[in-house]
């Protein structure tokens, strides 16, 4: 049995898209008109039609291919995974990952993680092998840090990533992060770091050293830096994790005694601060997009990167110039470019800057080397719901679990600090130096999933469905439309305590409006394109699927269920919604 309700305008005639039933397959067909003044001229119609008989006629001439549930019914993801999706043929016109199709088969809709997981690659983590560990363990986007390593470096994981993709399944979006001008120190002549003892004195210089680097120097990326440190500056190393106070400045060299001591990184971030404020005058002169970003960028257009991520953003104007470079530059590949929030001139400018962005990144790291401590949490929670208002995608980056660099353990902290963003209900967390460079990656990363999963968990077993008021985001009529269709479904989804939400989409917009719902079951996310679904995986609760779909909403709903049930994804009987945004509809109904 399936009920629908479509809306429809003038400009989309409903007898274009209504699903091709005998009319005497609506029983209870009603017209209602929505109090909305928006929609005043909106008609609905509720339909109820028996999808049954159809829907059987297109299982028993669906896929015969029962071996293939046989396969994949495996009892641990490392077996689903060692048949690569190549292996399945023709039978592979849904692709979804093997992690994901393993889950919803021991587990059902219920158990999937709705917190997406971002790992930093670097020298821990950039081998195939080690790769393929981190998506089996649920990584869902692999960022590369432009501040490290060489464009030859960065160039081998993206292939990696691509051909763990292409032969295993997965869907991993590789997100490139810019370095941005800010200052920081040089790379240490090659040293993993350099540990700074109390009272010990260290030369800064943006003099380039042979190497081997002289003891206790540091050389700095920005030329004037000499000149605008005074003494008695104080100096902080990554906001703070070592501290050092100006003494003494001769010609390009200035020297500082170690305050704070403790381990300094390879391109660590420099700030000075003067009378308890931040000197940010020449800062605000650096442009945030340097040249060797522009290089950086075209490296990242050229090799087809589904996420840019800019650091240091002060305003929208940056935003809007690099998303015309791309348009201009990478025809039909559309990249989405992810705002880092990590100076005071971002916080300003946050809502203009997020409204122009396609998503946002608190980054912790920066972000508490330029405002107090103690203000980051609150940062933090307005980002997150300033994104989720304005509906664009949020991670939370930076130390969530620092300790795991060293140890196989989190602190309860650092749990406690995951289980809040969790709460918070962002769409991504990342991993940063936790899996670029320490001894427990994939522990780290299983940190993230199990805390995810429970806090999730707790928040649907305790109905704490929070009363967000979301406002209108649509520019346009149709966009109306799509935004009310989803607000409506996904309650509707919460209060007849649906399996899954089915939303099929072209652009991926009407998933990203399911999704800012934050909903409680799953929204399964059909798209026509492999860019799309990669986009699509750094959003909240999203479970993309790339499927061939047509305009005629009956026979994807029937092609989704026969292809998902013959691979044991989805049941008879478990209940859905599906919403779409060629039709735009909600349909209520038992999978056949
Ligand atoms: N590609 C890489 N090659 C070598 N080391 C890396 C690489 N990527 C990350 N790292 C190491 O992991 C640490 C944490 O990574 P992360 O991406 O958070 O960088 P970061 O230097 O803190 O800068 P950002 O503010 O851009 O995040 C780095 O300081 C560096 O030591
Ligand atoms: C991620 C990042 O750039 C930061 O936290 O500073
Ligand atoms: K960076
Ligand atoms: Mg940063």
């Amino acid at each position: 049995m399936s009920q629908s309700l479509q809306f429809f305008t003038p400009s989309r005639p409903p007898y274009l898209t209504l699903p091709k039933l005998p009319a005497t397959s609506y029983p209870h067909s009603s017209v209602i008109k929505l109090p909305s003044k928006r929609h005043s001229t909106t008609i609905t119609r509720l339909l109820s039609s028996d999808l049954d008989a159809t829907s059987s006629q297109v299982l028993a001439s669906g896929n015969g291919q029962s071996g293939v549930g046989g396969v994949l019914s495996a009892d641990n993801v490392g077996a689903v995974l060692s048949h690569a999706p190549s292996d399945l043929g023709a039978v592979a016109a849904i692709d979804v990952d093997a992690v994901t199709e393993a889950e919803l088969k021991e587990n059902g809709f219920r158990s999937t993680r709705r917190t997406k997981l971002i790992c930093t690659i670097g020298p821990a983590t950039c081998g195939f092998e080690q790769l393929e560990a981190l998506a089996v363990g649920g990584m869902n986007v692999a960022r590369i840090n432009m501040c490290h390593g060489t464009r030859e470096w960065h160039q081998t994981v993206i292939e990696r990533v691509r051909r763990l993709n292409e032969e295993k399944g997965f869907a991993v979006a590789i997100m490139m992060d810019t370095e941005g001008s800010e200052i920081h120190m040089g790379d240490l002549g090659g040293a993993a770091s350099a540990k700074a003892e109390d009272g010990e004195i260290w030369t800064f210089s943006v003099r380039a050293f042979d190497s081997p680097r002289p003891e206790r120097t540091v050389n700095v990326n920005y030329d004037g830096f000499a000149e605008d440190v005074k003494v008695g500056d104080e100096l902080l190393v990554d906001g703070g994790m070592v501290r050092f106070e100006v003494i003494e400045k001769i010609g390009p060299d200035v020297k500082c005694r170690c305050t704070d001591p403790g381990l300094m990184l390879p391109r660590a971030n420099l700030t000075f601060w003067r009378d308890g404020s931040l000197v940010r005058e020449r800062n605000a002169m650096l442009p945030t997009i340097s040249s060797k970003d522009w290089l950086d960028i075209d490296f990242g257009i050229a090799e087809g990167v589904d996420f840019i991520a800019i650091s240091f953003v002060k305003s929208a104007e940056v935003i809007n110039h690099l998303k015309s470079y791309i348009a201009a530059r990478s025809r039909g590949s559309d990249i989405a470019v992810i705002a880092k929030i990590e100076s005071i001139d971002s916080l300003k400018n946050l809502e203009e800057i997020i409204q122009a962005s396609d998503g946002a990144m608190v980054a912790r790291g920066d972000l508490g080397a330029q405002i107090p401590l103690e203000q980051v949490p609150s940062a933090q929670q307005k980002i997150v719901q300033l994104c989720r208002l304005l509906n664009k995608p949020v991670i939370v980056a930076s130390q969530l679990l620092e300790s795991m660099i060293e140890y196989p353990t989190p602190t309860r902290a650092e749990v406690a600090d995951v289980s809040e963003a969790v709460r918070q209900r962002a769409d991504a967390l990342m991993l940063s130096g936790e899996s670029a460079m320490g001894q427990y990656p994939e522990k780290a990363l299983a940190v993230l999933r199990s805390v995810s999963l429970r806090i999730e968990k707790w928040w649907r077993e305790e109905k704490c469905r929070e009363a967000m008021e979301l406002p209108d985001v649509g520019t346009s009529f149709a966009d109306s439309i799509s935004e009310e269709i989803c607000n409506s479904a996904a309650k509707m989804a919460n209060n007849l305590e649906v399996d899954a939400l089915f939303v099929y989409t072209k652009t991926g917009y009407m998933a990203s409006l399911l999704s800012r719902c934050r909903p409680d079951c799953p929204i399964f996310a059909f798209t026509t394109t492999t860019s799309v679904r990669r986009r699509l995986n750094l959003q909240w609760g999203l479970i993309p699927f790339r499927l061939s779909f047509s305009d005629d909403m009956e026979s994807n709903l029937n092609k989704t269920f026969s292809l998902l049930k013959a691979r044991g994804m989805t049941k008879s009987g478990d209940l859905v919604i599906a919403v779409s945004d060629m039709l735009q509809s909600i349909q209520v109904m038992k999978v056949p």
